[in-house]
């Protein structure tokens, strides 16, 4: 039996890249991926179902196993503890969280500000260092919170850094290097390993010939 696999998607930025990973693997994706509003997309002739979600709610869905597999950043991985299997490192998305501030600072003695959009993984990497921090949790824009003076740091992604450069802030540590994952509800692996290894495989052949630096249309 040919059963569905439901592939939990996150919207935004990884969007694209996921997409264009999968089709150079050979699944035939149709244009409404590009430009439809639908949060739910089916393509019958690969027995693939996608849910298309916010990337912090990916895990949630496959934890939950109403996605049999779904592509969520390291960075969502490492900041809640999952019960999920992280398959096959995509290799897209590549950037790094880091802790930033303004310019020749340094924090203070008694319970400096953080802000974050991570709060654990902020918390576990002070932790770390032996400083006590006060964490405050914010959802965008993180880059405000040492400009506006809500925090005297942040922790937070970096990719090409010019976030950080056009507000006037530095890098003071890296925490994690962060690409996107593949990643599997650990039932759905048992019952559909058959069709979830071979779109591993399917994925990991691409990634392969792309790291080698052979062209993949
Ligand atoms: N500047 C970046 N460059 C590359 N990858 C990034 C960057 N920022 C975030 N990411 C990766 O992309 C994932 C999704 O980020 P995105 O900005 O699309 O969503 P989000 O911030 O969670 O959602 P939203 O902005 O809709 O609230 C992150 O979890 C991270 O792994
Ligand atoms: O180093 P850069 O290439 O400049 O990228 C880093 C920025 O990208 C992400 O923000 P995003 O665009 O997701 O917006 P957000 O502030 O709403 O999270 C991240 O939070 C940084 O702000």
């Amino acid at each position: 039996m040919n059963e569905y696999v439901t592939i939990a998607m996150p919207k935004g930025r990884i969007f694209e890249e996921a997409l264009e990973l999968l089709r150079k693997a050979g699944f035939i994706l149709p244009p409404e991926f590009d430009d439809s509003r639908k949060l739910i997309l089916e393509v019958e002739e690969e027995k693939l179902r996608f849910f298309l979600a916010k990337p912090m709610d990916v895990v949630t869905y496959v934890e939950h196993g109403v996605a049999d597999i779904g592509i969520a950043g390291k960075d969502v991985m490492l900041e809640e503890e999952r019960v999920v299997y992280e398959l096959l490192d995509l290799k897209i998305s590549a950037c790094y969280l880091a802790v930033a501030g303004l310019p020749d600072t340094k924090m203070s003695d008694v319970a400096p500000k953080v802000a974050s959009k991570y709060p654990n993984i902020t918390s576990s990497y002070f932790r770390e260092q032996g400083e006590q921090v006060e964490i405050i949790k914010l959802n965008g824009s993180i880059e405000l919170a040492p400009m506006i003076g809500l925090a005297e740091r942040i922790v937070d992604i970096v990719s090409t850094g010019q976030t950080l450069k056009e507000n006037g802030l530095v890098e003071y540590s890296r925490i994690a290097n962060v690409t996107s994952r593949l990643i599997s509800n650990p039932v759905s692996f048992r019952l559909k390993e058959e069709r979830i290894s071979e779109i591993v495989d399917r994925l990991a052949a691409v990634i392969d010939r792309l790291e080698s630096g052979e062209s993949v249309f």
